[in-house]
């Protein structure tokens, strides 16, 4: 019988930092995994080089739900982003070797595929205005049916979501947290307004997403929801903080404009209560945070029998391993809703060398057996780690705030 032969955690920087498991079976097998936890990557590596690692050698790779709950169960500390991105990093490594071992692509061995392509949408943005309308109209022009709209509040640095120029968004980028303003206020006079000027020039044949990103109280999230309800937003994303599930009650009673939360979130019972309560009407949580493929199909079926659609996470602070088995996952959920895609850099795809393709507006994943990614380890050497943390947002007063 098979057995994990080697197990090796890789830390580099191949257009950002990334940390990706390779485990390697007795027969030869590869898979991969993704451990990426944005601002916190070397937790996880030690977490699995240090804690999981010696416990993965010599056990079958076959038996992916066994090692799930022996590692969750075995852990005794429940729950977690540093846990559960481990957790997470071992189980999609798994499923990849199941699919190279079984010879077909993830997505047959998750029920085969249930729509044609993974529809997506784009982050466009703006340092004012009329920058994000050209930003929407390039990702229209490039075909994309879903585009996000974020804009920087006027005389507020650093507004989340914002590109500083060309390039790729990418918001850990200093080697200390760089502390940025936050002006509520400031953001709800100006957010509806940019939002129905998107509306007003390109009409409604498209969806239109917003991410609140966990800036506002219940009640400011109710009033701005209520304020966009003419923009028909797809989903306003993160209205307000979701460790009180609950809180989101006072949201829904307000407004009709839908809900998306989760990406910040790493299991089931984090979302448990949003969904069974129809608190949220998408469930952004992700392969690599929550759990790997086998945590995130129980989320996706709890979140089907209460009408909630999946719309995972993904930035490019997931690597194309998270894309990749997030794909295959997409393409045969029945409750699929839409899937985050911000294309990732060069010098990444010249590591991660992946079969996701990008067509009309589409994802399509590869044919080759398991995930369809495959990582150069050596390639990746030449690009190592750099300490990069996550903005922290401070209110005029000073205090910190939600970022
Ligand atoms: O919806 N997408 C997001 O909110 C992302 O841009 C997150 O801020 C980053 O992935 C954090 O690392
Ligand atoms: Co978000």
């Amino acid at each position: 019988m098979s057995r994990i032969e080697r197990a090796e955690v890789f830390v580099a920087s191949p257009g950002r930092n990334f940390v990706t498991l390779r485990i390697t079976t007795s027969d030869g097998v590869t898979g991969l995994g993704d451990a990426t936890l944005n601002g916190r990557e070397l937790a996880v590596a030690a977490y699995l080089r240090d804690h999981l690692v010696p416990l993965l050698i010599g056990r079958d790779p076959a038996r992916i739900e066994d090692m799930w709950q022996y590692l969750y169960k075995g852990a005794y500390w429940r729950r977690g982003p540093v846990t559960m991105t481990a957790i997470s990093a071992v189980d999609t490594a798994l499923w990849d070797i199941k699919g190279k071992v079984a010879g077909l692509p993830l997505y047959q061995l998750l029920g085969g595929r249930s729509r044609d392509g993974v529809t997506v949408y784009a982050h466009a943005s703006g340092t004012d205005v009329p920058s994000l309308l050209d930003d929407v109209a390039r990702f229209l022009d490039l075909g994309y049916g879903a585009v996000r709209a974020q804009a920087a509040v006027p005389d507020v640095g650093g507004t989340y979501g914002v590109r500083k120029g060309e390039g790729i968004y990418e918001p850990a980028s200093t080697a200390l947290p760089d502390e940025q303003p936050w002006d509520t206020e400031a953001y709800l006079g100006f957010a509806p307004t940019y939002l129905e000027a998107v509306r007003e020039r390109f009409g409604f044949g498209f969806h239109l997403l917003h991410d609140v990103h966990h800036r506002l109280t219940p009640i400011e999230a109710a009033r701005f929801g209520k304020r966009v309800e003419e923009c028909r937003l797809f989903w306003m994303e993160d209205p307000t903080p979701a460790e009180n599930q609950e809180a989101f009650r006072l949201i829904r009673q307000h407004t009709t404009t839908p809900i998306a939360v989760g990406e910040v979130l790493s299991s089931i019972w984090d979302v448990q209560q949003l969904i069974t309560e129809q608190l949220i009407d998408y469930v952004r949580t992700t392969v690599v945070h929550a759990g790997g493929i086998t945590h995130l199909r129980r989320i996706f079926d709890l979140a089907a029998l209460y009408q909630v659609r999946t719309g995972s996470h993904g930035a490019t602070d997931l690597s194309p391993v998270t894309l990749a088995a997030a794909v295959h996952l997409d393409t045969a959920v029945p409750n699929f809703g839409i899937q985050e895609y911000m294309p990732h850099a060069q010098e990444t795809l010249d590591v991660f060398h992946s079969g996701v393709r990008f067509a009309d507006g589409m994802l399509v994943p590869s044919e080759e057996p398991g995930l369809g990614v495959e990582y150069d380890a050596e390639a990746a050497a030449r690009f190592p780690y750099e300490p990069r943390y996550l903005p922290v947002a401070r209110r005029l007063d000073g205090s910190v705030h939600d970022w």
